[in-house]
């Protein structure tokens, strides 16, 4: 597709075949740079040859020049006003104001004028400077010759400037070869496409590529386990990723010395928290005393960490002291360890809590069925395992092609350890589901640094689901 200042540029050398860039400027109206960059991206496209590209001195006026050239030069105006009379200085240079000192000067040295104190007396009648009628030669066009130049050069009238000059043909095949015409609505209306010739349109050329805005794939994956848990009857909770360790730990029936609480296991946050109602924080304090034998210390439980696991939140709920519930949370947790494709510092996990009447372990699990064939994974077994908070306790697999039996949650129904200080008394199932290995294993990634990806490359190849 040929610009307008192209095409502006080929109409001319069609009826000239060989120009120069001023001729191009001119006739076209185009500013030379413009005129340049055209005819570069005309020749790349075989339509005109450069037979010259050259740098060509000129002469040109300086901004002294051109008011010379406009009002005289200073000495010729001088001798002028003296119209063959003597003068006198003060009254001269009232009239002619700044320029009389260089005019003075000038005609001094060029003999004149005669000064005589306050006397000026000229020694000529009429006078036209030499350098006066080398600036009419010069905006006439006519070509100055050395010892001109130098003339004009010496009162700064004139400066040396160097210009690009570029020699264009139009090529051979340009010549022969009809116009490419590009079909517009006016042809349509007014028909004069008849008899056109237009350039083929090539139905197989690519269209440019126009990303569009979409979420984080797996931002998306967590919105619609979200959606699930909702259809299945859930309230979201949320709370903080930097959590008192009572939440984290010492509500869950974690004693103080659990290896779990330990600096390497767990992100340690500066600062304490405050601890919630006295009566609580008590009952916690003796159900530790009583049944880990140890002295539970208030100072340990108000220090902060990043949550290890999302059944903080869960602690947090029972805090409450609900009769009933059914809520999960979906978030990040944080757990020092060594960064490689399975292992990440940060990760998602999704608690869930039911409290009701009558809820029994076989609830628990025909939950955790639905919750699990809601995500897609249709066949899970259960493996009694041990939580300090849940008695009893499993690990949920589910079997996934062509894996097999992966791990994917732990659950149990939580002990009176745990409800019991907070005044829970029905009883209560509890899960934790790891988002992130379900996530890779549904959307076919390897790596577990690519969920959190944020190279944009990657994220625009992952196809929306
Ligand atoms: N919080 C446990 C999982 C769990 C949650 C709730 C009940 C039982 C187990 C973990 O991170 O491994």
């Amino acid at each position: 597709m040929l610009s307008d200042s192209e095409l502006k540029i080929i109409s001319f050398l069609k009826s000239k075949k060989v120009a120069t860039s001023d001729e191009i400027s001119k006739e076209t109206g185009l500013p030379l740079s413009t005129v340049f960059s055209n005819l570069a991206l005309l020749e790349s496209k075989g339509i005109v040859k450069v037979i010259s590209d050259k740098k060509i001195q000129y002469i040109s006026l300086t901004s002294e020049g051109e008011s010379r050239l406009r009002d005289g030069m200073p000495e010729d105006k001088l001798l002028r006003l003296l119209n063959g009379n003597v003068g006198n200085l003060q009254e001269l240079r009232s009239k002619m104001g700044s320029d009389f000192e260089i005019a003075l000067g000038w005609a001094k040295r060029k003999g004149l004028v005669e000064l005589n104190g306050e006397e000026i007396k000229p020694l000529v009648k009429d006078y036209s400077s030499p350098e006066n009628t080398l600036l009419l030669k010069l905006r006439n066009g006519d070509s100055l010759n050395e010892n001109e130049i130098q003339t004009l050069m010496k009162r700064k009238l004139v400066e040396r400037k160097e210009r690009r000059l570029v020699e264009v043909e139009l090529t051979q095949d340009a010549v022969s070869k009809p116009q490419e015409l590009y079909l517009t609505h006016e042809m349509l209306v007014s028909g004069s496409w008849r008899g056109k010739e237009f350039k083929p349109y090539n139905v197989e050329a690519l269209p440019p590529f126009y990303p569009i805005g979409k979420s984080h794939y797996f931002r998306d994956f967590i919105e619609k386990v979200k959606d699930l848990m909702i259809s299945l009857g859930f309230k979201e909770v949320v709370s903080d990723y930097v959590e008192m360790e009572f939440y984290n730990f010492d509500m869950l029936f974690q004693p103080q010395d659990h290896p779990a609480r330990e600096i390497h296991d767990s992100f340690i946050v500066n600062g304490h928290g405050s601890l919630p109602n006295e009566e609580l924080v008590r009952r916690v304090k003796d159900t530790h005393e009583k049944w880990w034998k140890y002295s539970w210390s208030e100072e340990n439980a108000k220090r902060l960490v990043l949550r290890s696991q999302t059944t903080a939140v869960t602690a947090r709920v029972l805090s409450k002291s609900p009769k009933n519930a059914r809520v999960f949370t979906i978030g990040k947790v944080f757990r020092p360890d060594s960064i490689d494709a399975t292992h990440l510092v940060e990760f998602h996990q999704m608690d869930g809590l039911v409290i009701e009447d009558e809820f029994t372990f076989r609830d628990l699990l025909s939950t955790l069925r639905d919750i699990f064939s809601g995500l897609g994974v249709k066949q899970i077994k259960f493996k009694p395992a041990y939580f300090p908070f849940t008695e009893p306790s499993v690990e949920v697999y589910g079997f996934v092609d062509p894996l097999g039996w992966v791990e994917m949650a732990g659950a149990g129904l939580l002990r009176e350890e745990v409800t019991n200080p907070s005044g829970v008394y029905a009883p209560a199932g509890a899960w934790g589901i790891g988002i992130d290995r379900l996530a890779m294993l549904f959307l076919g990634v390897k790596d577990i640094r690519d969920l959190y990806s944020t190279n944009i490359e990657y994220l625009r190849s992952r196809r929306v689901v």
